[in-house]
């Protein structure tokens, strides 16, 4: 006997779908073990109903069998998998007052016929939305599934058929069921009916079960809408998945159990070592052909599984399964024990979880916590050095870690007057390095050393520094100087771009001293003149002290002034520190005020020459910004155009053939939906087409139009009138 069976059903056509304009497209040959679509292809498989067979044959036929073996220690899994409207739930049985018996009520009056000495007890649950119900709970509500399983699932104990077909009719009534275009009573979720079976054995409790699935209807979405339509979705992606799983399982991958809540429910039963039967259910007319030709192959894919379940235990050795029925059952209003007698118990749920008594909690480590073990050695303190070469008396690096808010701590801003009262003569900037450096810069301007002379640097350095740190913080995030505080909430990238603003670049003292320009202009003072196209990094730095005085030049130009001549290369702050060194006068004014820039533009702005006097440099934002993208327009358009010339110039016969192709490529590929976006062609015309590609294959040409089963003589006519499509054959007898 094979594990996995498939086994195709066909509905037969309603009264209601004879008058209508469905046109019949399914037969079965059950000699053959056929299924035959639109008469053109067909599908072969081991067990083939016809619309005239009853539910018993099938039963007898592929279903019989499988009970056995569930009532021999054996899980198994008969589910009916199809599109909405194609029996499915017909077969099963699964409906509210069933006509007819199905599957589940074959299955019970077999197995309660018996004479096994097994516990039966039932559950039912139902798959909507990805969430997992309980249908026979008393309040509905939602299961977490742990390790596969749902947690505090009702079981039912059941002695007879009719308790347990009472207990099946209690879960449908609240099972979700809505009206669909192809179903009146459409169930719109998956609905899982379990038998489970205990035995007690010499070696403990064993038990087997056997899952009755009535899956929902596979369906399109794309004609659905609102709360339907999201049902659909969920529907679809459960049995996508189901898909999923069987296809893994005949190919032995990973198998996929995780991925939908209707895998993760059925991963105890949709393995190898079980049996399963799939009853695929197909729609015997044309307009359901595309589902009808899915549902075959899925029921291919199926029948070519290969089950193993003989290599399984025959009477598994599980947890006692009666373990946790013999809990006791409460009883608040103590009823007199008859009335308790016919209660139904259910598995722990996770309200009495809480009440098992837990044992304490135990250190896995001793060594971790435990007293009398010792603690981690400590760490050697660093022996740091007490003294370096360079600094002596003073380590080069603080042992002790600086505290954290102290690092943390805000910098506090200071005034405008607090900047001018600020004493950084004696600030401990000038000192160790920078200030070797500055001090061999003097020197190789030939000034001379005297306590005097140096009292006058230090108070002219940090008179400067002292402007340099107040335009920063001031001006460089108003624009104006000693103006309000700065907006607290600066756009991080703007800040930066103002921090590392152009150094104030022009200062003058008295009347002839003119003193480092900002590279954009052109200094012309007191007979001083530099010209300037140069890369921003060699900004020039001319000084001008008192009459015979001028110092610093960029590399790439020479200042000639009373004698006095040096070149030199530096960057911009160098250069002004150089300029504050020199000059003789303790008050410095700023000439030139800061403008604002992004970062972005004077980044963009340093690879120009400064010599372009009408580049977009000299503008303000708004007009860079013109500039900038008038310049990117230009050059869009150029490439385009020339992307352009490129191109063959279009003639009536090449429009004409981009019309066909484009049509013919909906013809081709297009869904339903696309299709009928095209002129003369509705939603019936559109399934036709469908249908017809689904059997024969893709349509190659327009001429194929004429072929398609179901349209009429002049459709293709109609169509290429419609749809503007010249044939080639008629343009070239028309060239
Ligand atoms: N073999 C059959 N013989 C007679 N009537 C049938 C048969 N199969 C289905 N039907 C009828 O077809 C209709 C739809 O069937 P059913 O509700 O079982 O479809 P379904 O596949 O379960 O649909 P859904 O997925 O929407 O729930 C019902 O009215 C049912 O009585």
């Amino acid at each position: 006997m094979d594990a996995v069976v498939a086994a195709i059903r066909l509905r037969p056509i309603e009264r209601s779908e004879i008058d209508s304009e469905s046109v019949p497209a399914v037969d079965i040959d059950p000699e053959k073990n056929q299924v035959i679509v639109s008469r053109e292809r067909s599908f072969t498989l081991n067990n083939v109903f016809a619309a005239n067979a009853t539910t018993d044959e099938i039963y007898c036929s592929v279903v019989d069998r499988v009970v056995d073996k569930v009532t021999s220690g054996y899980t198994a899994c008969v589910m009916a998998y199809g599109q909405t409207g194609s029996g499915k739930t017909y077969t099963m049985g699964t409906k509210v007052k069933a006509p007819t018996p199905g599957i589940v009520q074959k299955a019970l009056g077999k197995i309660f016929a018996s004479t096994g000495d097994y516990e039966i007890h039932v559950s039912f649950l139902e798959v909507y939305k990805e969430e997992v119900l309980d249908l026979l709970a008393a309040e509905k509500k939602k299961m977490h599934l742990v390790d596969f399983k749902p947690v505090g699932l009702t079981l039912a104990k059941t002695a007879t058929i009719e308790s347990a077909l009472f207990e099946m009719e209690k879960g449908l009534m609240n099972r979700h069921v809505g009206a669909t275009n192809a179903n009146l009573h459409s169930s719109r979720s998956h609905a899982i009916f379990t038998i489970h079976f205990s035995k007690q054995t010499e070696d403990g409790y064993c038990h087997s079960k056997l899952y009755l699935v009535d899956l929902a209807g596979s369906e399109s979405v794309s004609e659905m809408c609102g709360d339907i339509r999201k049902e659909g979705v969920m529907i679809n992606k459960g049995l996508l998945q189901l898909g999923n799983v069987m296809s893994a399982l005949s190919s032995a991958e990973h198998i996929p159990y995780r991925n939908s809540a209707l895998t993760t429910v059925l991963k105890e039963t949709l393995s190898p070592q079980n049996y399963v039967v799939l009853l695929a259910c197909i729609s015997p007319l044309e307009r359901d052909l595309a589902m009808t030709v899915n549902t075959l192959q899925f029921a291919s894919r199926v029948s070519s599984i290969k089950g193993n379940p003989e290599a399984g235990l025959l009477i598994k050795q599980r947890m006692p399964i009666s373990t946790p029925f013999k809990m006791p059952i409460t009883n608040p209003f103590k009823m007199p024990p008859h009335f308790m007698k016919g209660v139904n118990t259910t598995i722990a749920t996770p309200e009495s979880y809480g009440k098992i008594k837990r044992p304490a909690l135990r250190p896995l480590n001793k060594t971790f916590d435990s007293p009398r073990t010792p603690r981690v050695q400590q760490k050697k303190p660093v022996n740091w050095p007490t003294s370096t070469p360079f600094l002596s008396g003073k380590p080069l690096f603080d042992p002790t870690p600086i505290p954290k808010k102290d690092v943390c701590r805000p910098v506090k801003r200071r005034s405008s007057s607090e900047w001018d009262n600020l004493d950084i003569s004696s600030s401990t900037v000038l000192e160790t390095t920078s200030q070797m450096k500055i001090q061999s810069e003097v020197n190789q301007t030939g000034f001379i050393q005297s306590a005097e002379n140096e009292t006058w640097l230090r108070s002219l350095i940090s008179d400067v520094i002292r402007q340099e740190l107040k335009s920063h913080t001031f001006m460089s995030q108003t624009g104006v100087p000693d103006g309000p505080s700065p907006p607290k909430q600066l756009r991080r990238s703007v800040r930066l771009s103002k921090t590392r603003e152009e150094i104030p670049s022009s200062f003058q003292h008295g009347d002839n001293t003119a003193i480092v320009s900002s590279p954009n202009e052109t200094i012309r003072k007191t007979g001083l003149e530099m010209s300037k196209s140069q890369p921003r990094e060699e900004s020039p730095s001319s000084f001008q002290l008192g009459d015979n005085t001028a110092i610093v030049s960029s590399p790439n130009e020479t200042i000639r002034k009373t004698g006095l001549e040096m070149s030199k290369s530096q960057p911009v702050r160098k250069s002004l520190r150089l300029s504050m060194r020199c000059s003789h006068k303790s008050k410095l004014m700023l000439e030139e005020t800061i403008k604002p820039v992004r970062r972005s533009i004077r980044l963009s702005e340093t690879s120009r020459p400064w010599h372009i006097v009408e580049s977009p440099c000299n503008k303000s934002i708004i007009e860079k910004q013109q500039y900038m993208n008038v310049s990117k327009q230009s050059k869009k358009a150029a490439r385009l155009s020339e992307r352009l010339s490129i191109l063959p110039k279009a003639t009536p016969e090449s429009a004409q053939s981009r019309v066909n192709n484009f049509v013919l490529n909906i013809l081709q590929s297009g869904n339903i939906k696309k299709l009928q976006s095209l002129p003369t062609i509705g939603p019936k015309t559109a399934t036709i087409i469908n249908n017809h590609r689904i059997v024969h294959g893709p349509i190659g040409s327009f001429k194929d139009l004429s072929n398609v089963r179901g349209l009429s003589a002049n459709f293709l006519k109609r169509f290429l009138w419609a749809n503007n499509i010249i044939l080639e054959d008629d343009l070239d007898d028309s060239s």
